[in-house]
C-alpha cells in the first residue's frame, strides 16, 4: 500500500461530513471515488492532502505517518492533489505556471534576482526544461507562452496536472478532473493518467462523470452522507442496489 487513511472523521460544527472513513490505495493503483453531492468526497480529499485538519483518524503514506503534516510536507513525500476548480495563475504563461509550482523556485526568483548564482541559473534551466518536457507530454506545447487565464476548462485541468507533475509525485489526488472539460480533452486527460499510471504513479480520482471514471479506475468507492456505501470492482459497485438507490434522482 502507498496510502492508508484510517477512520478519517471531519465535523463542521455539529455536522459530521466524513464519518470514520477508511481508504487504502495500492502502489500503482487507480481508485475512483464517486458519490452524491455533499457525500463528503472533497472533504475526505482535503483531509488526505492536508488542506483541512481532521477530527480523528490517521494517515500513512509510503511508510510515513503524515497525519499531522502540512500539505507542502506531504507534497515533498510525493502526495499531491489537484482542485475541482483549477488554481492557475491567470496572468502567468502556461510555462511559468509550471515553474511556479516547482520546489526551490518561487515568484521573484523566477523572474530576476540580483544575487543569481551559477547553480541557481543552472537549477532554473533544468526546471525550465523539465516544464517543457511535461508540456510536451500533456500536448500543451502550442500554448506554452499563452496566459493561463485564457485557456479552456480542459486545458486548465491539464495545466493543473502539469503543475503537480513538477513535484515528481508518487500519488496524485484528482478532484473532478473532467468537470467542465469537453469530451475530446476528457479522452486526452484519461490517456495521460493511464500513461502516468503505467510509469508507476498511483491515483485517487473523485468524479461525477461515472462513465469516464468506470473506464479509468481499477477499483471504485461510492460515498453517501459521509460514509462508504459500496467498494470494489467499478461495474459491480455501480450495479449495487444501494448505490442505485442513493443515486436515484441524483447525478448518475
Ligand atoms: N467548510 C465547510 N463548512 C461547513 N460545511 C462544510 C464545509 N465544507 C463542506 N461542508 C459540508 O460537508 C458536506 C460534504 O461536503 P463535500 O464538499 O466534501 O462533498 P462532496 O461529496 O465533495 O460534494 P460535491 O460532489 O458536491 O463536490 C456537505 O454537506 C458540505 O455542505
Amino acid at each position: 500500500m502507498i496510502l492508508e487513511a484510517r477512520d478519517i472523521t471531519r465535523r463542521f460544527g455539529g455536522f459530521t461530513a466524513v464519518d470514520k472513513v477508511s481508504v487504502s490505495l495500492g502502489k500503482q493503483e487507480i481508485l475512483g471515488i464517486a458519490g452524491t453531492n455533499g457525500a463528503g468526497k472533497s472533504t475526505l480529499f482535503a483531509a488526505i492532502a492536508g488542506q483541512q485538519g481532521s477530527d480523528g483518524g490517521s494517515i500513512m503514506f509510503d511508510g510515513h505517518d503524515i497525519t499531522k503534516l502540512p500539505p507542502y510536507k506531504r507534497a515533498h513525500l510525493g502526495l499531491v492533489r489537484t482542485f475541482q476548480i483549477p488554481r492557475e495563475f491567470k496572468s502567468l504563461t502556461v510555462h511559468e505556471n509550471l515553474l511556479a509550482a516547482a520546489p526551490n523556485l518561487r515568484g521573484e526568483r523566477l523572474l530576476s534576482s540580483f544575487f543569481r548564482t551559477s547553480s541557481l541559473v543552472r537549477n532554473e534551466h533544468e526546471l525550465s526544461e523539465k516544464a517543457d518536457k511535461i508540456l510536451e507530454f500533456l500536448n500543451l506545447k502550442r500554448v506554452r507562452d499563452t496566459m493561463a487565464g485564457g485557456l479552456s476548462g480542459g486545458q486548465k485541468k491539464l495545466v493543473e496536472l502539469g503543475r503537480v507533475l513538477m513535484l515528481d509525485p508518487k500519488c496524485i489526488l484528482l478532484d473532478e478532473p473532467f468537470a467542465g472539460v469537453n469530451p475530446v480533452l476528457i479522452d486526452e486527460l484519461c490517456a495521460r493518467v493511464r500513461e502516468l499510471h503505467a510509469q508507476g504513479i498511483s491515483f485517487i480520482v473523485i468524479e461525477h462523470h461515472l462513465q469516464a471514471l468506470q473506464a479509468l479506475a481499477g477499483r471504485m468507492i461510492v460515498m453517501d452522507r459521509g460514509a462508504i456505501l459500496a467498494e470494489g470492482d467499478p461495474r459491480a459497485v455501480m450495479n449495487d442496489p444501494r448505490v442505485q438507490e442513493a443515486y436515484m434522482g441524483g447525478v448518475a
